[in-house]
């Protein structure tokens, strides 16, 4: 018979922990660099990947390790890893972790993808461990993430490999209503996983919250969390922040700015960039495709994407959260043949973590900002990244990417580029990201523009979703700082306004006042020939190239984001409410897209109508696009108007008539009725009554004739014509008038 498995004695357990943590104290001891041994390493991973200063020696009794059970770290975290499934080591996390357990401050750069994140969640536990971290000893421990969704996904991963460890850890995310419970319960963490908005606002608000005695401290994604977003959010934490403690710094693009490591009191840091001398900055088995997309055609080559990819799952990236929301709607109501889902940091919290694990969990498309752009892992499995709008620059770009082909498996990307943002390519290629470039197959190309402005005449809230994604667009290019790649003067505005399937473009207020200063450049300087007169050259050439107001408002309103998180440069400027709400109002005016001698159409609810979708093939939806068939459909567009025209303004006629007549009839029957009435009780009451009740009829009819004068008929006409049909004449109804006026006087 089987032994049944004796349980652990605590004690025992106790005491060989004890023992563990002395060993490994004292093995950690051992690395320091006045202790007379080789600093821990392990041998370079290949001879074009060398890892800062860890190759130069070697450490023998690690030598050869490749697997985390060689490591010497806990028994606990090589339980949890195991269970994870992490057997063998990334390069990221061969070159970092003899650093970070040896408690050096770390900058690790590795592509996307490549294991990040156990190289710092491991030294995190082990660091707690060694030190017999408790719930009495507080917060122990800080990883700072750009966005939630990759805030909650580290939150999972330490979560599992921490499964044996007894620290307390909470998820602390912006959204998320239950501040007060987190309040109360946020002093009893050993480790937080935060994002830097929410993260400040306990330091702030919560009582008793601090952190003096915090050991390490992550930012993930470091050079996003660096940048200019996060600026003041970042300094005021680390301004509560003990100085003595390790940080660790990971990005695929990582920071080297001495200025951004002197914000953070690096103390001699390892720079760890594991695949520097590596041919690409990208995965290699991702393939990467660009290829010319004018602006007016970006939605017809997704669309015509999306149908021709329908067993696939597709991340799109656009600009802006309104760019996000039009699409998604849009292809949502023309239904492309699978799940479409969208994804943006204005959706409520506990939406964005429903969308982001689906997305995990079933082939489909997702439209999202650059909110999803960094370090979500999406299960791996993610084979198309689509840039519809291109991304501000190569850092972006690979993050974008860095989506698919995660750890050792496959993916592709492609990038639409508008013939105005080549230099994007040369840019790219600059960076070591190898990107085919292709034509597209216009053959194959399924227009969606007819199909657009079909479904804005029957949905008119898409009308507005179409404007706000065309503005915030056309703003987004506007406030790119690299102008060689964006310049919003070369954007064929009124066809990309069209390919939304806006009847009209609507007017930007900065773009018209660009255009005169474009303009104003162009001409002649005859000013300056013909005149000495001081005067006349009062506006110096360069300012009128000047347009600091809207720059500079741009740049404030990125640091006024809500709760400062991630949305992208572009997306955030989405988030300046005050501002862009009352700057609305005044930009939309509108330019109408028709030929000259075409109408504006109005519908019933006086909404405009476009003439696009009026004369769209029934067929097809599609708007055809032969000048040849197009102006034809415009001549029978105009006849058909005038027809209905002439057509409304008769049936509005007789009913008018109709209307009158029956008015008529009351007046002459109810005047009947008062004169008894007034006959009868003669009171002041019932006099004031009928006085009141005869102005009304009185004013009535005369309103109605005023009407008709709108039909271009005068009034004698009018009068002569209904009274041929009336019962009573004119001149009958002004002697009844007169008739009551004198009775009720006298
Ligand atoms: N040692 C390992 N063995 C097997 N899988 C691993 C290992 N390390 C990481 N992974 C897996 O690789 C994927 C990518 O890991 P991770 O998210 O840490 O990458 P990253 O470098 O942080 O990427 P990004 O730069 O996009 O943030 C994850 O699915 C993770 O589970």
């Amino acid at each position: 018979m089987k032994k049944p498995k004796q349980k652990p004695n605590r004690k025992t357990v106790r005491m060989n922990e004890v023992e563990e943590i002395e060993t490994l104290n004292s093995w950690i001891d051992s690395q320091k660099p006045d202790s007379g041994t080789n600093p821990l390493s392990f041998p370079p991973l290949d001879k074009k990947a060398p890892v800062g200063r860890i190759g130069e020696s070697e450490f023998s009794a690690y030598a050869g390790s490749t697997r985390f059970d060689q490591l010497p770290i806990s028994r606990r975290t090589k339980n949890g890893l195991k269970e994870a499934g992490f057997v063998k080591m990334t390069d990221i996390q061969r070159a970092a972790l003899p650093h970070s357990l040896c408690g050096r401050d770390i900058l690790g750069a590795a592509k996307t993808g490549s294991g990040k994140t156990l190289a710092f969640v491991i030294p995190i536990l082990e660091k707690l461990y060694r030190e017999r971290w408790g719930p009495e000893d507080g917060v122990g421990s800080i990883i700072i993430s750009p966005t939630r969704e990759l805030a909650d996904q580290l939150f999972d991963v330490l979560k599992a490999v921490g499964k044996y460890h007894n620290f307390s850890a909470g998820l602390l995310i912006g959204g998320r209503k239950d501040v007060d419970t987190e309040k109360e319960r946020v002093n009893e963490l050993n480790i937080l996983v935060c994002t830097p908005g929410r993260l400040l606002q306990h330091m702030d608000e919560t009582p008793n919250f601090e952190c003096s005695q915090l050991q390490v401290l992550v930012l993930d994604e470091a050079d996003r969390i660096l940048d200019v977003g996060f600026k003041k959010t970042l300094n005021a934490i680390v301004s509560q922040l003990p100085r003595h403690r390790q940080t660790f710094l990971f990005s695929a693009t990582q920071t080297k700015s001495v200025q951004d490591l002197a914000r953070l009191s690096l103390k001699d840091p390892e720079y760890l960039s594991v695949h520097e001398e590596s041919v690409t900055a990208t995965p290699n088995h991702l393939q990467q495709t660009a290829m010319i997309v004018p602006l007016d055609q970006k939605l017809d080559m997704l669309w015509s994407f999306i149908k021709a990819h329908l067993n696939s799952k597709i991340l799109v990236f656009l600009s802006s959260c309104k760019q996000v929301k039009f699409v998604f709607e849009a292809f949502k109501k023309l239904r492309p043949g699978m799940p479409l889902k969208c994804l943006h940091g204005r959706m409520k919290q506990q939406r964005r973590m429903g969308i982001y694990s689906q997305f995990c969990e079933e082939r489909s498309v997702l439209f999202s900002t650059d909110v999803a752009s960094r370090g979500l892992d999406f299960n791996k499995a993610v084979d198309w990244v689509v840039q519809v709008d291109c991304p501000e620059d190569a850092a972006s770009y690979i993050h974008r990417v860095g989506r698919t082909a995660r750890y050792n498996s496959g993916g592709r990307s492609v990038l639409f580029l508008m013939p105005s943002e080549m230099k994007m390519l040369e840019n790219l290629r600059e960076a070591k990201i190898p990107i085919q470039f292709t034509k597209a197959n216009t053959k194959r190309l399924q227009p969606v523009s007819g199909l657009l402005s079909a479904l804005l005449v029957k949905y008119p809230d898409m009308q507005q979703l179409a404007q706000r994604a065309f503005i915030t667009y056309i703003r987004s290019i506007h406030i790119q700082k690299d102008k060689e790649v964006f310049d919003v003067m070369k954007l064929s505005i009124d066809e990309f306004s069209a390919s939304l399937g806006l009847p009209m473009t609507p007017k930007i207020r900065f773009l018209n006042q660009k255009m005169k200063e474009k303009k104003l450049l162009e001409r002649p300087p005859v000013l300056e020939l013909e005149n000495d007169d001081e005067d006349a050259s009062a506006i110096p050439k360069e300012e009128l190239l000047i347009d600091d107001s809207i720059e500079d408002k741009v740049e404030k309103d990125i640091l006024l984001t809500k709760d400062n998180e991630y949305e992208g440069k572009a997306s955030l400027i989405e988030d300046i409410i005050p501002a862009t709400r009352i700057l609305k109002k005044k930009k939309l005016k509108i330019n109408v897209h028709r030929p000259v001698g075409t109408r504006v159409v109005f519908d019933e609810e006086g909404n405009t109508l476009p003439p696009l979708a009026m004369v769209a093939d029934p067929k097809s939806g599609n708007f055809p696009l032969d000048p040849d068939q197009k102006s034809e459909y415009y001549r029978k567009l105009r006849e058909d108007m005038k027809r209905a025209d002439k057509e409304d303004k008769l049936l509005d006629r007789q009913r008018r008539r109709e209307k009158r007549v029956k008015q008529k009839m009351k007046w002459k029957k109810g005047d009947m009725e008062e004169e008894d009435e007034d006959g009868l009780s003669g009171s002041e009451e019932g006099m004031e009554h009928g006085r009141r009740k005869r102005s009304k009829i009185y004013f009535d009819s005369g309103s109605d004739n005023d009407n008709d004068n709108e039909d271009g008929e005068t009034k004698e006409n009018k009068t002569s014509k209904d009274s041929k049909g009336d019962s009573i004449t004119l001149e009958e109804q002004e002697a009844l008038a007169l008739k009551l006026l004198n009775s009720l006087h006298s």
